[in-house]
């Protein structure tokens, strides 16, 4: 029997609307490179991938000026309307290439700052569990629940102890990952990381601790941190 194979898919369909920016923020620069190429780089030269599906906008006019547009290893798709449905685009799209027990490593083309040693410290710590599991952190600010006014009023402090801020990549078989999010998609439910989906499917994922500098680009602010995080490499 093969050893599974470790897919990558970096979803990069969104239009970035709360970054405000002409153009999504996967394809604004920091170094003068596109954010999509620093995150594809990073992660293509870390593990052995068997290849990466990156689902795309349809209305994407930039893909065609970036570096990773040359690179054999990666091949691309359409996304959907939703995160959750690029992703499962590109698991769709890579079902010829794919076994159901190969792994894959979902990584938001986003967060460009990720460290080699945690993608390499997840894939040690999840290679042999029956589940999967994703890159977290623990939460280390007091949260507060707003109320429903029109001010955000504090309505309640959350207990913080055992809450983690979820990562990415999220890691998980190939066929488990595709059934738990048509299943979650199917019924509804609202998707925002791939954990979510293998939770509804009634599976704990492993939560392995990942580097609280591993930002997701969201907002303008986020520009200039990610600038300087990368700047510490
Ligand atoms: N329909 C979508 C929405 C998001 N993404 C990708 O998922 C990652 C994380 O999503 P998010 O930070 O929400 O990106 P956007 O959806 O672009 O941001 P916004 O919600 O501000 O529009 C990003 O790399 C984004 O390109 C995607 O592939 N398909
Ligand atoms: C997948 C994710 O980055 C984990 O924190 C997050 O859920 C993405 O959320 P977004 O609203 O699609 O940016």
């Amino acid at each position: 029997m093969t050893a599974p194979r470790l897919w990558l898919i970096v979803p990069a369909a969104g239009i970035g609307q709360r970054m405000g920016a002409e153009q999504p923020k996967q394809y604004l620069r920091i170094d003068e490179r596109f954010i999509l190429d620093i995150t594809l780089s990073r992660l293509m030269d870390s593990a052995p991938f068997a290849g990466c599906m990156v689902p795309l906008h349809p209305a994407d006019r930039w893909w065609p000026d970036t570096e990773a547009r040359s690179d054999s290893r990666i091949q691309t798709c359409t996304g959907g309307s939703e995160r959750a449905c690029s992703v499962l685009a590109a698991l769709r799209a890579l079902a010829e290439q794919s076994d159901d027990q190969d792994w894959v490593l979902v990584h938001d083309a986003a967060r460009p700052c990720v460290h080699t040693a945690d993608l390499a410290n997840l894939i040690d710590s999840v290679y042999e569990h029956p589940v999967g599991g994703l890159l977290a952190s623990p939460v280390a600010d007091t949260l507060k629940r707003a109320g429903a006014g029109e001010l955000p009023e504090v309505e309640s402090t959350l207990d913080r102890r055992g809450l983690w801020r979820a990562l990415t990549p999220q890691m998980f078989r190939y066929r488990l990952l595709v059934d738990a999010l048509e299943a979650a998609l199917d019924a509804g439910v609202e998707v925002t990381d791939e954990s979510s989906a293998v939770e509804f499917s009634g599976n704990m994922p492993v939560l392995v601790e990942g580097r609280p500098d591993n930002i997701k680009i969201t907002v303008p602010a986020d520009l200039a941190l990610a600038n300087f995080i990368l700047g510490q490499f």
